[in-house]
C-alpha cells in the first residue's frame, strides 16, 4: 500500500530550477532514501514532501488526501535535534502531543509508553544537555513519531554521530521502526547507511535534479547476514550505487 507519494513535482529558487519532474513514493513499513551529491536538492525535496516548502509544479499526497503545501500532516526530522535545553527529556518528547490538544498529564502519559523501546528508560527527569549524541537523537526521533506516527522525513539522521554510536543506533533503527510500524524517507550522503537502512534507494542527480535511478534492495538479507557490509554482494552494490551518483 501506497502511504505518501509525490508527483512530478518541480521547485525553483528565483529563475534557477532545483528538482524537475520528480516522482516517488513510500510504502507502508518502507525505508527509502534519497541519496545525491551535494548540493543535488536533496532537501529542497524532503521540505517539499514536508509541506514546509511549496512546489512550483506538481503535488504531493498521503494515501490519497492532496497534502500538498501542507505542514504537519508527516513529521519532520532535521539534522540537527533541536531539542529543547530548558526542557526535561519527557516534556520534549510529549511537545507534539501536547500541540495536537492534549494535557501536559496525558502528553507525557501516552510519550513515556515508548521510553523503553526507543532506548530512553531513565532519562525522562533529565535535560537534553544530560544525554550523549546517541541517546538525543533518539528522543528526537521519538518526538517526531509522536508527531505523526505514519511517516516520518529524516534529514540525515545520523550523521552528526561517531561511527560506533552511529552503527548501533542504525541497528536499533531497524528494529524499532518495524516495531512501531513507521514509514520513512530519510536523506543520507552515506552510501553504506543507504544500503544497510533502506529498502529502497532513489538517486536525485543534474541540473535541474531528478529521479534517475531507483534501486531496490528489499530482496537483501541485511539483517540476518552477520557483516553484511564487509560481503562481496554489498561492495558491488557500493560501486553500482557510486557508478549511478557521479
Ligand atoms: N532557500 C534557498 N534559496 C536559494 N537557493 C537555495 C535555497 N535552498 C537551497 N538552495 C539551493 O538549491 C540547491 C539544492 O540545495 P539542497 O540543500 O536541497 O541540496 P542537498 O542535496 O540537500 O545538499 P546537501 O547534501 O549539501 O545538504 C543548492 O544549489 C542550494 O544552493
Amino acid at each position: 500500500m501506497i502511504l505518501l507519494k509525490a508527483v512530478d513535482i518541480s521547485k525553483k529558487y528565483g529563475e534557477k530550477t532545483i528538482i524537475e519532474s520528480v516522482n516517488i513514493n513510500l510504502k507502508k513499513g518502507e525505508t527509502v532514501s534519497l541519496l545525491g551529491v551535494s548540493g543535488a536538492g536533496k532537501t529542497t525535496l524532503l521540505h517539499v514532501l514536508a509541506g514546509i516548502s511549496p512546489p512550483d509544479g506538481g503535488k504531493v499526497f498521503l494515501m490519497e488526501e492532496d497534502i500538498t503545501k501542507n505542514p504537519g500532516k508527516i513529521a519532520y526530522m532535521m539534522q540537527k535535534d533541536l531539542l529543547l535545553e530548558h526542557k526535561k527529556i519527557i516534556d520534549n518528547v510529549a511537545l507534539p502531543l501536547i500541540i495536537k490538544g492534549k494535557s501536559k498529564k496525558e502528553a507525557r502519559k501516552e510519550a513515556i509508553k515508548y521510553f523503553k523501546d526507543f532506548g530512553l528508560d531513565n532519562t525522562q527527569y533529565k535535560y537534553p544537555s544530560q544525554l550523549s549524541g546517541g541517546m538525543r537523537q533518539r528522543a528526537a526521533l521519538l518526538r517526531t513519531y509522536l508527531s505523526s506516527n505514519k511517516v516520518a522525513l529524516l534529514d540525515e539522521p545520523f550523521s552528526a554521530l561517531d561511527n560506533i554510536t552511529k552503527s548501533a543506533i542504525q541497528k536499533w533503527y531497524l528494529d524499532t521502526i518495524k516495531k512501531i510500524d513507521l514509514s520513512t524517507i530519510f536523506i543520507t550522503h552515506d552510501i553504506d547507511e543507504a544500503i544497510y537502512l533502506s529498502d529502497r534507494i532513489y538517486i536525485l542527480k543534474g541540473k535541474p535534479a531528478t529521479i534517475t535511478d531507483e534501486i531496490d534492495l528489499g530482496n537483501l538479507k541485511k539483517d540476518t547476514e552477520k557483516d553484511f557490509n564487509l560481503t562481496e554482494k554489498f561492495l558491488e552494490l557500493k560501486k553500482m550505487i557510486i557508478s549511478k551518483l557521479v
